[in-house]
């Protein structure tokens, strides 16, 4: 057995859940993996801006104790294990936390350990806010129109990694199955032999709690509609059942009636008053619309490979993806993973330039999602006021006139300095 590489800080208290409701104490521990490739670089200045955050807020009276569990390649050059168990437990345990991009090779090799800790804690939500700072360099003609927030499913969809690589017993055998009972469907597959297969299950349950989550979403913020984003045009069983099982929550638990003889819904507000739509667009209809069209977009719920996609190509709207952060969040049990959009952007590791924005931006959601509302509000108004100076990282700097590019740590020390 490997020796424990955890280490538990010498203070602090651990946050827990009863009823669906977090007691967050006033010294929670929370669990940070500081990542591959540019993570390490990040996760310093992030680090730093949200202590201050707190410190700003709450004048010492609430503090952060941060515990660093391994994970990626600092885990496995520790521990031999590239997602140690106590890893996952502690994640389990501590109930938040937080993490850096980890690499995961294309083609061969590990499978990767974002979506595993996603799958093995259950996150089945992907919170992903996109909205646009002020004087942040866009290529749209109005990226103040982009305000939306993605609820990706998290656990399902081709990211289960039900694979056989083409050429494998296991491929074979498949096949085998496929043409004695399926003889119909394995027809439609156009060279056998030479095929690698990938399976996409996508269930009722796991598309209702995932549509449930931004429904919930929409009454809590005041949002005007929730998109359904699929192709159920082509993939009939699992993103046309994602649209129709969606539907049939929102009427079912919501209330929710035709709009102009459907299928688009409306439901009440039960908190404002205000009605909610309720509609569907095909994925490929989307990424064209939200180009041209983005002010109509507000809440988005879709499937995880849609999610994925849609993520960046936001993203990209309001500035890139230095600047997208995420949560992945089970709502029922309390366990919830932040973490920034993007990778681990290699070529940039340890040089210490790369925007901290999306990891800094993603603590903001983790201490919203622990209620500490006025030390989110720190960052969100210093980001405001950093960026509107034009002190910004290369990613924004090599597209705006003007701008005073800063390092990654600079950036960090310009948001505490403006807090
Ligand atoms: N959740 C996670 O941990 C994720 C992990 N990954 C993994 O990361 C690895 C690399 O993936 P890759 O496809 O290169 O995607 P990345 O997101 O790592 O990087 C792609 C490009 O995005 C830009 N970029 C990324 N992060 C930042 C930042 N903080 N500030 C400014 N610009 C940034 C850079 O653009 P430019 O070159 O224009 O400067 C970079 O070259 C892969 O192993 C992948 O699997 C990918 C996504 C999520
Ligand atoms: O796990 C990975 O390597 C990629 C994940 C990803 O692209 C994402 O979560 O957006
Ligand atoms: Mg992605």
């Amino acid at each position: 057995m490997t020796a424990s590489k955890l280490t538990p800080p010498a203070d602090g208290s651990k946050i827990t859940i009863t009823d669906g409701k977090l007691h967050v104490p006033a010294n929670p521990i929370v669990p940070f993996i500081e990542g591959d490739g540019i993570g390490p670089d990040i996760w310093r200045a992030s680090v730093r801006v949200l202590d201050a955050a707190v410190a700003k807020a709450y004048g010492g009276e609430r503090k952060i104790h941060w515990m660093e569990i391994l994970a990626g390649e600092k885990a496995f050059n520790e521990t031999g294990s590239w997602l140690p168990d106590e890893t996952v437990q502690a994640c389990r345990d501590y109930l938040v936390s937080i993490k850096g991009p980890l690499t995961t090779p294309v083609g061969g090799g590990i499978r990767s350990l974002n979506v595993a800790l996603r799958q093995q804690l259950d996150l089945y939500t992907c919170l992903r806010p996109v909205r646009w700072f002020k004087g942040v360099p866009s290529p749209v003609k109005k990226p103040e129109d982009v305000d939306m927030v993605i609820f990706r499913e998290n656990c399902e969809d081709i990211y289960a990694g039900i694979e056989f690589a083409e050429g494998t017993p296991e491929a074979t055998k498949f096949m085998a199955l496929l043409q004695e009972h399926f003889p119909d469907r394995f027809k439609k597959i156009r060279f056998p032999e030479t095929s690698g297969i990938g399976i996409k299950p996508v269930s009722r349950e796991g598309t209702e709690r995932l549509v449930r989550a931004a429904f919930k979403y929409a009454i809590d913020n005041d949002r005007r509609s929730v998109t359904l984003v699929h192709k159920g045009n082509i993939m009939k069983f699992t993103e046309g059942a994602f649209r129709d099982w969606g539907y049939g929550l929102a009427q079912n638990e919501f209330g929710a009636v035709d709009l102009d003889g459907g299928p688009w819904m409306t439901f009440k507000n039960p908190k404002t008053g205000k009605e909610i739509v309720v509609k569907d667009v095909i994925a490929d209809a989307f990424l064209q619309q939200i180009m041209t069209r983005a002010k109509e977009y507000d809440v988005v719920a879709t499937l995880n490979l849609n999610g994925d996609y849609i993520s960046d190509a936001l993203a990209a709207e309001v500035g890139g993806i230095g600047i997208a952060p995420g949560g992945n969040i089970n709502y029922v049990t309390g366990h919830a993973v932040f973490e920034a959009t993007h990778g681990t952007a290699p070529k940039y590791a340890g040089m210490d330039k790369v925007n901290p924005g999306s990891v800094i931006l993603s603590g903001e959601l983790l201490l919203r999602h622990l209620g500490w509302n006025e030390a989110a509000d720190a960052i969100i108004g210093a980001m405001d006021k950093v960026i509107a100076a034009k002190t910004v990282t290369y990613d924004f700097a090599r597209m705006m006139d003007g701008a005073k590019e800063v390092k990654c740590s600079e950036f960090g020390d310009a948001l505490i300095a403006a807090m």
